[in-house]
């Protein structure tokens, strides 16, 4: 099938530069998506965006690029509840990638347990509406009693403003949370305001909880951007990340996002995107938990 990209998409930055953080050793990038190929693996009829191409091999070798040894995988929405991109990507990653699917209601015990097999550790519920159609809470309770005893977690994706309606249903999940990309905080806001404080507050209060301090790159304003060898990147998100891995080091996650979905005013260069790490995360301790231990705990247990 030919697909033909959604007006002003932005392609994945080719040839990445080699960082100069030296990632530690077994270090995961535990956020990025495959993409098709669309001929392969087709996007879904019910997508909101149709990207570019952005295949396992594309992937694996950004990874040994930027001097990652895993990858954590997770479902893009321009492939819907159809994980066949993901599965396939896991099955060939030699046991150097997991997986977060997206399921329905209807999914088979035996579709569960065969994902489970591929290596899919979690499912994600999107609440960000130019991305996702609205589920009922109750359908989305029922998807994480049935995942849960397969030791999976939920990975939740919506933005600040839509926490306080959000923040009941995701404290009773039964699972372990993890959010993405620290619940989109308008970091125009200051950090201790209320908007960055209710999420603190659902972390500090529920262990449970757990944080990707992931993208920069989508939650800059005012930049600078990852490119052109730029060591101090997108500056107004570091006090944000900052204080999430140093108050929460234990239940920290960081990945690429690559290959980037729907980014509009430039696409970063994943090398320096790295670089972005040892501003949020300052010791060797904390570089080495939020890279290394978390991941490995909660992926490849
Ligand atoms: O902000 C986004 O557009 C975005 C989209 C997706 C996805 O389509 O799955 O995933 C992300 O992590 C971020």
């Amino acid at each position: 099938m030919e697909f033909t990209k959604t007006p002003g998409w932005l392609d994945w930055y080719t040839g990445p530069s080699k960082p100069q953080f030296k990632l530690p050793p077994g270090s995961v990038d535990a956020h990025c998506h495959v993409f098709g190929p669309g001929a392969q693996f087709p996007y879904s009829p019910e997508r909101k965006y149709t990207p570019c191409d952005a295949s396992k091999d594309q992937l694996f070798a950004l990874r040994d690029q930027l001097g990652f040894d895993k990858n954590v995988i997770v479902q893009a929405t321009c492939h819907g509840s159809d994980n066949r991109a993901l599965v396939d990507a896991l099955r060939h990653s030699d046991n150097k990638a997991r997986g977060v699917a997206t399921v329905k209601r209807d999914v088979s015990d035996a579709e569960l347990q065969d994902m489970h097999g591929a290596g899919v550790r979690g499912t994600r519920f999107n609440f960000v509406k130019r991305l996702a159609d609205f589920t009922p809470p109750e359908v989305l309770l029922e998807i994480a009693q049935r995942i849960a005893p397969l030791g999976w977690h939920v990975v939740v994706y919506f933005e600040a403003q839509d926490l306080p309606e959000l923040y009941d249903f995701f404290t009773a999940l039964p699972t372990t949370v993890v959010v993405d990309h620290m619940g989109r905080p308008d970091v125009n806001k200051p950090v201790e305001g209320p908007q960055f404080a209710l999420f603190v507050k659902m972390m500090r209060e529920h262990e449970n909880i757990w944080s990707k301090v992931s993208c920069p790159e989508r939650l800059s304003v005012s930049g600078p951007p990852a490119l052109n060898g730029e060591q101090n990147a997108y500056r107004d998100v570091v006090p944000f990340a900052r204080h999430v891995v140093e108050t929460f080091p234990d239940r920290v996650l960081w990945g690429t996002d690559w290959p980037h979905p729907n980014l509009k005013d430039h696409m970063p260069d994943d090398g320096l995107l790295v670089d972005f790490i040892p501003h949020i995360a300052r010791t060797a301790e904390l570089q080495r938990k939020l890279l290394v231990d978390n991941p490995t705990r909660l992926y490849w247990n």
